[in-house]
């Protein structure tokens, strides 16, 4: 179950129960993909932070072999909604073979309006994988536009425009090492 984030629990909450969110995911995967070739693909940019975080934790809960690679997705540009436009860019060769006979775990920052994921769950599908599932920090399940549900989510939250720990507004804030929530000011 993921952990709901609302307005009395709060982001100064979410910021400190963080840490405690990964070892029970972690251990998750871990469990699920034991004994199993498993890629972890992290989607860009927003999820630099996450992913780099969570591999470390992977391979510290047993499964030090884990492999990784990267694609791009983009949609947001400057705007604080989506375009519904999602750009992909397979970063290095997007043959048929290009994952055969592995599993692959997407992993995301956020999930909101949905479009990304199934742009990019079709995307790689079509790379030979033995299986495709999604690991999310976030979920923003108000916003869907289409339907999506990732396998492994870390926290719901409201229909809130989040920055930090990779997450950018126009490419600003990714760095922050916390999330926020953008005052609406800043972005209307
Ligand atoms: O569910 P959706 O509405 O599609 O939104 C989620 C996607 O939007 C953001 O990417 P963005 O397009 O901002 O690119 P970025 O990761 O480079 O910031 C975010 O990192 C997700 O990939
Ligand atoms: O709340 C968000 N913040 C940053 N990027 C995003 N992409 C989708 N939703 C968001
Ligand atoms: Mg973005």
């Amino acid at each position: 179950m993921a952990m709901p984030l609302n307005k009395t629990n709060g982001v100064t909450a979410f910021v400190d129960s963080f840490h405690q969110y990964l070892p029970h995911r972690n251990r998750d995967i871990c469990r699920d993909y034991q004994g199993k070739d498993l890629i972890v693909v992290g989607v860009l940019k927003g999820a630099f932070i996450f992913m780099s975080d969570l591999t470390r934790a992977i391979a510290e809960e047993g499964m030090p072999s884990v492999r990784i690679d990267f694609i791009r997705a983009s949609s947001y540009g400057s705007s604080s909604v989506s375009n519904g436009a999602v750009g992909v860019d397979m970063c290095g060769s997007s043959s048929d073979s290009r994952w055969a006979g592995r599993h692959v775990l997407l992993v995301e920052d956020i999930i909101d309006s949905g479009n990304t994921l199934c742009r990019l769950a079709g995307a790689v599908a079509s790379c030979g994988a033995d299986s495709v599932k999604v690991v999310a920090l976030l979920d923003k399940k108000g916003r869907r536009q289409v339907e999506f549900e990732a396998d492994y989510v870390g926290f719901d939250i409201p229909d809130k425009f989040i920055v930090g720990y990779g997450l950018d507004f126009d490419e600003t804030y990714r760095c922050l090492p916390y999330v926020a929530v953008l005052r609406p000011e800043a972005y209307a």
